[in-house]
């Protein structure tokens, strides 16, 4: 080697040496799963004989990371059973890629590189993939100040100000994010709605925005104001029986359409919350939903109509939207699709599902999920949703009889759906990691894959986004993907074991407030119209001979929840008030069961601390620090909740902490006057 060449090879070397652990240093979470190596030395040859810019970015996508046999795409538009989806055949030499929409050989493109980074085998390939669902939505509750309502990751990514003319590269990811696992719409503003989001100023912004989604086939949708009518147009009403007030609507869609053609249509929260609706006028949500079905109907929109609604009043607020909506079965047009929360409560730790599924014969519905986790220790907790998307999926209704899921009923198994869908409210901001937790980010993940194909087991799920994300190593797989499988019912353990529920602090939703009386709210604000703590026990009573609840079940459920001795013990004090000595199925009584659940909460979330401290060695420093010291306030918060829940049911239970466990840190009093600074979180 001649003195030149030396010199060059030293100074590389030492260009690498230096700037390889910058480059480790400066990995930050923002690529998400989408984590391919370019393939420098080997550019995959990719054929098609169509063009479009869904397949530009196939191509594209493709002739940066794969590394493997060349790729012929075919579409093929009469094989419409794919609807979104791709066959794929190929051996050693060639792969072969039929789909019926260019999104579809998008979708196949992120399928291949998925099995590249997972290291599936690509040698011999023969599958066909074909979406669950028609509509695959998130719904960001994005304020059009930036802020974003329960969301824990930033401001929002819509940059109002600089729309439509300065465009965010974020907006261009997002939707490529979205694309890779399937996501196809969304919902880019609260459902907390205002009129303005209508404005010509704002449709245009929002139009801007269309167009950078469309090549990655997402289509948008926006949350409406049921008042628009009279707030944006100077209507004397927003009645939707007025012919002037559906004039409106019809002339609003009308431009929406000429802006963006391909416009997936509304959604909307209506006589809930105080947000104004059809009831307004003595109408019904029918003939609310109705009047803007029938002006989205000509351009192919779509109304989803969320069933999310509870009143002041003495009915219990688990049957209030069952009692609202079940007499309208039938009524709603067949573009309309009504929107439900998976639990009948609200996004709790765990709920039984929502009565209402199944309970619609003739009324298309499809299940909200939310991926913020309003509920669950904001994006502090390490909380893997997978097993409770899917525990709702997967719950028998009975509606049809055995073997009627929620999955089944709202996928068109069971009913001959129009359209289907599947939504959940996102936890995505501005924030440099998208979602706040990089584990937070798996949720988003989880969604998109389930939404897509609902049969993915959990651990399927975890498997292939731990691998993207992170790293393949099995030391590192295995330890991680049983943290994150078991990190669901932890939380429900040191917040909410045994069907306990909103016992949150009143407002931001983040810590334990059993206590809770907050002077002049309505009653089912407060926690203990939901824990129902006295001398004798603890729970509310849903069964028939208290708010009954548990009729709204078909059998055999109702008789199950019913009975005390068959409810599951998971939601045990969701439907039961049961005294302090009861004897669980351990044999242990309520109370000690109780405190043993609370414990087991806080010993997990320990041992996540132990484990991710041997995982340094196969992460970057910046997640391994980022991930580490959010472990710490989750230990923190778990104990907090202990101590807050046992302390305070304790002054009603009479009955010490079993002997063997750990001991409160916290006094009672003080624990009481913590007021958490949430403003920021809105
Ligand atoms: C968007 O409002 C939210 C509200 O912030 C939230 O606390 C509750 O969960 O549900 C509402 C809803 O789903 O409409």
């Amino acid at each position: 080697m001649n003195r030149t060449k030396f010199t060059l090879l030293v100074f590389s070397l030492s260009f690498i040496i230096i700037l390889s652990p910058l480059l480790l240093f400066a990995e930050d979470g923002s690529q998400l799963w989408l984590r391919y190596q370019s393939a420098i030395h080997y550019k995959a040859k990719v054929t098609s004989k169509e063009k479009s810019p869904a397949i530009t970015i196939a191509i594209r996508e493709l002739e940066n990371s794969w590394q493997g046999q060349p790729i012929e795409f075919n579409l093929d538009k009469k094989q419409k059973h794919l609807k979104d989806g791709y066959q794929i055949k190929g051996n050693n030499d060639k792969i072969t890629i039929t789909a019926q929409k260019d999104v579809g050989l998008l979708y196949s493109a992120y399928h291949l590189l998925r099995l590249q980074l997972t290291e599936t085998d690509r040698t011999n390939l023969n599958l066909e993939e074909i979406p669950a669902y028609d509509v695959r939505i998130l719904n960001h509750w994005d304020n059009l100040n930036r802020t974003i309502e329960r969301g824990y990751a930033g401001y929002s990514l819509w940059k109002w100000d600089e729309l439509p003319n300065t465009l965010s590269p974020r907006y261009d990811a997002y939707a490529r994010a979205n694309a890779s696992i399937g996501i196809n719409a969304t919902v880019l503003n609260n459902v907390n709605a205002t009129p303005e989001i209508l404005t010509g100023a704002y449709l245009a912004k929002v139009k801007a925005l269309a167009d950078v989604f469309r090549p990655y086939g997402v289509k948008v949708y926006l949350a409406v104001n049921f008042s628009s009518p009279k707030e944006l147009g100077g209507l004397s009403d927003s009645d939707p029986l007025n012919p002037e007030v559906s004039k409106w609507w019809s002339s609003k869609v009308k431009e929406i359409y000429s802006l963006i053609p391909d416009f997936g249509g509304f959604l909307v929260k209506a006589n809930s919350e105080g947000l104004p609706g059809p009831q307004d006028y003595g109408r019904t949500h029918a003939d609310g939903a109705n009047m803007l079905a029938d002006a989205l109907k000509p351009y192919g929109g779509i109304v989803m109509w969320r069933a999310f609604v509870y009143n002041p009043s003495n009915e219990d607020r688990a049957k209030q939207a069952y009692s609202e909506f079940t007499p309208l079965d039938g009524q709603f047009r067949d573009n309309v699709i009504i929107q439900i929360k998976n639990g009948p409560v609200d996004f709790q730790p765990r709920e039984p599902f929502s009565p209402l599924f199944g309970a619609l014969r003739d009324t298309q519905e499809m299940v909200e999920f939310q991926i913020t986790q309003e509920y669950l220790g904001f994006s502090n907790h390490l909380v893997y949703l997978s097993p409770m998307f899917k525990e709702t999926l997967d719950s028998d209704t009975y509606s049809d009889g055995e073997g009627s899921t929620i999955a089944k009923i709202t996928d068109g198994t069971l009913r001959p759906n129009k359209v289907t869908a599947i939504s959940a409210v996102a936890n995505i901001g501005e924030d440099t990691n998208w979602c706040g937790h990089h584990f937070a980010q798996a949720n988003w993940y989880a969604f998109g894959r389930l939404a897509w194909n609902h049969q993915l087991t959990s651990e399927q799920i975890a498997d292939e986004w731990i691998k993207m994300t992170f790293s393949d190593n099995k030391d590192f797989v295995n330890p991680v993907k049983d943290m994150m499988l078991s990190s669901r019912e932890t939380a429900v353990d040191y917040m909410m074991p045994l069907g306990l529920h909103h016992i949150f602090a009143f407002g931001h939703h983040y810590g334990p407030e059993p206590w809770g009386d907050v002077p002049g709210a309505r009653p089912d604000w407060m926690p203990w119209y939901y824990h129902n703590a006295d001398s004798t026990g603890l729970g509310f009573d849903r069964t028939t001979s208290g708010s009954n609840a548990v009729s709204q079940y078909f059998p055999p459920l109702n008789n199950i929840y019913n009975d005390i001795a068959l409810c599951p013990e998971n939601l045990l004090l969701w439907f039961h008030h049961v005294p302090w000595d009861y004897r669980m199925k351990d044999g242990k009584t309520l109370w000690d069961e109780l405190c043993y659940k609370y414990d087991s909460g806080v010993q997990q979330v320990r041992a996540y601390q132990k484990l991710w401290d041997r995982m340094e060695p196969f992460v970057d420093e910046q997640r391994f620090r980022e991930v580490q010291s959010k472990l710490r306030i989750q230990a923190r918060d778990a104990v907090w909740w202990k101590d807050a829940c046992l302390l305070y049911f304790q002054t009603f239970s009479k009955r010490p902490v079993p002997y063997d466990i750990e001991r409160p840190v916290h006094e009672l009093e003080d624990l009481k006057k913590i007021k958490l600074d949430m403003k920021h979180h809105n």
